[in-house]
């Protein structure tokens, strides 16, 4: 049994066995409503940057080529395809999935025009020649027509088999072992969820570190923790491809991450991304931090301000994890698109792109409660610190979080001047 929904300017059908309330990886064919602002903001961020290679590289928008590795439905990939309007390959390892993901391609008027079979033509790719190959336009985008199919297979198969412009994987729970496959696929950029937040924040420490090869830390900014050990993980499974990554923009929203990078060819820029990577030490009795960029560093254990024993953990991505242009672009392009999400979607640009780029947030309600004070608002507060000199900004992880290059104690003394 199925019923028919609208996300965007797509209608897909879903069975009606999804409880909107309990997402549920046992069901038939998974749909989850709550991830419609994740798949707003994925239409809007592929059609912005579906523009910009498009004119980068002359190519029509159609010989783009975008892989959504994990369909389940389709709903996300079949967005793309009918409200971007470049090519999609749509994959899922469940024959029901498959059965469904035709039905709503056929219900979007997406029929593959081609009439090509991948499943055929992928038995004939000659993987030594696939290596180098910029843009591959294997089975999809010739002629400048559009092309959207459907395709039966585990994603890694896929994906070590070709290469996509655009590479998209939302997987149940951790991306990790589809990494590698995934950045190796991209030619141009990538997108990844990953739910798997307790592994990622460190709250299931010895699964984070099985997963990520690294140690999360779980302690009041462990959602900006998880965001930075999956960059970090996506830039380490690039470098080992001779590629690069550069986060346009990333999230850490409720029971889910999401990150947006593009990736760039070559060894000299893997060696760069690779230097955005390090450790950070924290202390957990007077909040301070220290961050220590490399693969091999050493950091002392003892607190430089209070002596206390600090907490190391990494490696992860140290650097920037959005671009304010692209942000901008975005915010745009969200909104003019009819969009059911879009008050949500600009707010969590907006506060994403006004972040500073400092490793890791304060809670302004922890140091509240160790001045035993009552939290001030928020704005007077920061414009204070702004007026001392430092750098100051809310963040879109928290609405009691903030960023600053001001020391804990300052925080500390300015709050209670407030
Ligand atoms: C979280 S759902 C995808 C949701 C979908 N992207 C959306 O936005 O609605 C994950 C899907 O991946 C499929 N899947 C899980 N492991 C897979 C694998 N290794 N290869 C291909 N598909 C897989 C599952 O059958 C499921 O349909
Ligand atoms: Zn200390």
């Amino acid at each position: 049994m199925y019923q028919l929904i609208k996300e965007g300017q797509t209608e897909v059908y879903v069975p009606v066995d999804n409880d909107p309330d309990i997402p549920s990886a046992s069901a038939s064919v998974f749909y989850n409503p709550a991830m419609e602002m994740n798949r707003d903001i994925n239409v809007a961020v592929t059609s912005v940057y579906a523009k910009k290679l498009a004119e980068r590289k002359g190519f029509d928008k159609s010989q783009i080529t975008y892989a959504d590795a994990f369909s389940a439905s389709g709903i996300r990939g079949l967005r793309v395809a009918k409200e971007v309007g470049i090519s999609v390959v749509l994959n899922d390892w469940k024959e029901e999935a498959v059965s469904l993901i035709q039905k709503n391609i056929d219900h979007n008027n997406l029929q593959n025009n081609l009439q090509n079979n991948l499943q055929n033509n992928l038995q004939n790719i000659d993987y030594n020649n696939c290596q180098n190959n910029d843009l591959d336009h294997q089975n999809t985008g010739h002629d400048n027509q559009q092309s959207v199919t459907a395709t039966c297979m585990g994603a890694d198969k896929l994906l070590h088999s070709r290469k996509f412009a655009i590479v998209d994987i939302d997987p149940f729970g951790t991306p990790a072992p589809y990494l590698d496959s995934a950045v190796s696929s991209a030619s141009f950029f990538l997108g990844v969820t990953a739910t798997d937040t307790a592994p990622l924040c460190g709250a299931h420490l010895k699964s984070g570190m099985r997963k990520y090869a690294a140690v999360p830390l779980n302690n009041e900014f462990h959602s900006e923790m998880g965001l930075r050990i999956l960059i970090g993980t996506i830039a380490r499974a690039a470098s080992k491809f001779d590629k690069g990554i550069r986060p346009l923009f990333s999230h850490a929203t409720r029971h889910y991450v999401r990150v947006y990078a593009e990736v760039l060819n070559g060894a000299g820029h893997a060696d760069k991304t690779l230097k955005e990577l390090g450790f950070l030490a924290w202390c957990p009795q007077c909040r301070n931090s220290e961050t220590k960029n490399g693969l091999a560093v050493f950091m002392n254990e003892e607190c430089s301000v209070c002596g206390s024993n600090r907490k190391i953990s990494g490696p992860l991505w140290l650097g920037a994890f959005k671009d304010v242009d692209f942000c901008n672009e975005v915010i745009s392009e969200v909104e003019s698109l009819p969009l059911n999400k879009k008050n949500d979607a600009v707010k969590l640009l907006t506060a994403c792109r006004d972040e500073a780029d400092i490793p890791f947030f304060y809670d302004q309600h922890i140091f509240c409660e160790t001045l035993k004070i009552s939290a001030p608002p928020m704005e007077p507060f920061l414009e204070n610190l702004r007026k001392a000199g430092y750098v100051a900004t809310r963040t879109h992880f928290s609405g009691t979080s903030f960023k600053t290059n001001a020391a804990a104690e300052v925080c500390m003394e300015i709050l209670k001047e407030q």
